[in-house]
Order: C-alpha cells, then sequence, then structure tokens
C-alpha cells in the first residue's frame, strides 16, 4: 500500500504551482501542511488522477496515474472540501448508494453497505432526507460517507474541516483518525494533524520539511514568526 512521487512538478499554463517532488508514502496516517498557494491541493490531486503531471509520474500500489487513472481511482478515494460539489443525489440515502450502482455493485448489496454508512455515521434518521438541506457538519459526514461505502484502499482528504464549527471538527477529526485506510490529509487545522505519522510542508510547490508531525509543524511555525 504505497504512493509514489517520483520527480513530480505541475504547471498551469506557465505557472509553474509543484516542483522536484519525490515521496514515497508508506505512513498510515500523511498531512500535507503549508500556506494558501503552496501547491498543497494541487498535490492532492494528483494522488488519485484527478490531475495528471505534468512532470514525472505517480504510482498508486504500482499503478500508474496516466495511465491507469480509471483503476487508481477506485483504489483512491477523494473527499473535497466542499462537500456540496460532491453531493450529486437528492436524498442522503440516494447520494449514498449512487457511487455503488456506479460501480455496478448488486443491488442487495448496496442496500447492506447504505444502511451500514448511515449507522456508521449517525445519518440514519436522515436516510431520506433531502441531502442538500442537511446542516455544513452533516454535508461534511455524508460526503465523507459517500466515499467510504466505495471501500476505497486510501483516502484523500483536501481540507475536510475548514468549514466546520469546533464540535464537528473535533467529529471528523476522530473518524478521520479512526480510519483503517492509509489516508492523506490536506489541512490548516494543526490541532488535527497533531498525531499524524507523518507531516509534509510545502511552501512554493517544494517540499521543505517532511518527518514525524511535532518536528514539521514546528518547522512550519518557525517559518511564520508572529508579525
Ligand atoms: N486549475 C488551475 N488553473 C490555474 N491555476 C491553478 C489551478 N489550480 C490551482 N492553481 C494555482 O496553483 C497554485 C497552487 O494552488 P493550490 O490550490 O494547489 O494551493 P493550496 O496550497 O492548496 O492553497 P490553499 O491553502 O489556499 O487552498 C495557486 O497559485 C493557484 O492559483
Amino acid at each position: 500500500m504505497t504512493i509514489e512521487v517520483e520527480g513530480v512538478g505541475h504547471r498551469f499554463g506557465d505557472r509553474r504551482v509543484l516542483h522536484d517532488v519525490d515521496l514515497r508514502l508508506d505512513e498510515r496516517r500523511v498531512a500535507v501542511i503549508g500556506s494558501n498557494g503552496s501547491g498543497k491541493s494541487t498535490f492532492a490531486r494528483l494522488l488519485n488522477g484527478l490531475l495528471v503531471p505534468t512532470e514525472g509520474r505517480v504510482r498508486v500500489d504500482g499503478l500508474d496515474t496516466r495511465k491507469q487513472g480509471k483503476a487508481v481511482r477506485r483504489r483512491v478515494g477523494f473527499v473535497f472540501q466542499d462537500p456540496d460539489v460532491q453531493i450529486v443525489m437528492p436524498t442522503v440515502a440516494e447520494d449514498l448508494a449512487f457511487g455503488l450502482k456506479h460501480h455496478g455493485v448488486a443491488r442487495d448489496e448496496i442496500r447492506r453497505r447504505v444502511s451500514d454508512a448511515l449507522a456508521t455515521h449517525g445519518l440514519e434518521e436522515f436516510r431520506d432526507h433531502p441531502a442538500h438541506l442537511l446542516s455544513g457538519g452533516q454535508k461534511q459526514l455524508l460526503a465523507i460517507a459517500a466515499v467510504l461505502v466505495l471501500e476505497p484502499e486510501h483516502v484523500v482528504f483536501d481540507e475536510p474541516t475548514t468549514l466546520l464549527d469546533l464540535r464537528n471538527r473535533r467529529r471528523i477529526g476522530k473518524l478521520i483518525h479512526d480510519l483503517p485506510q492509509r489516508i492523506v490529509v490536506v489541512s490548516h487545522d494543526l490541532e488535527l494533524v497533531a498525531g499524524f505519522d507523518r507531516v509534509i510542508v510545502f511552501d512554493g510547490g517544494l517540499v521543505v520539511a517532511d518527518g514525524p508531525a511535532e518536528e514539521s509543524i514546528a518547522a512550519y511555525v518557525a517559518m511564520h514568526p508572529p508579525l
């Protein structure tokens, strides 16, 4: 269960937003932190083939995102910052079933997995509720549940707690922390990433620190002395 990022650079037109990124992600909980515009979301999108790098390559469990994008996307779930972009169906249960139908899962199995997901995430009472009328925290839970129900091997989260109040931030933080999968979380929430196995710091498209959470967070904080 490895994600290999080899000699990766990325450009949007003339703008180079990632340079010389070489990383092998073996740890179970990896976080990516750094300033606004430092390339974190771009990096996250490379991990499941939402973006293909303009230089170098990314391999997930040996699969190249450039050549085997579809297989990679099945292995790597992606949770967007804004759940509204991810919630596609009218009701909560239909939204959870949507990806499973698309993957060709049998109807009984879909029913079972949707019921399990509703129970696991405390969403049972919202089964037939209009998804767009959920609260922000509930929508984020639904977006996460809709990815997990597909049983990916790795899950990438792009700023999963940014829009949440403290209670929901802690709730989502615990859920992420307790997941059995390999996870990669992009975040500005230093409390969320504090217990992670590895924290990678980006600045100006480069990896500038990479190590245990305490060391990397200290390096990041030291880069930004109080004004
Ligand atoms: N689709 C795109 N087209 C053009 N430029 C883009 C695109 N996506 C991102 N960029 C640019 O790439 C740079 C890195 O953006 P990215 O979203 O990866 O940063 P980030 O570290 O996630 O930032 P933030 O913390 O603000 O979310 C930014 O300068 C951004 O404007």
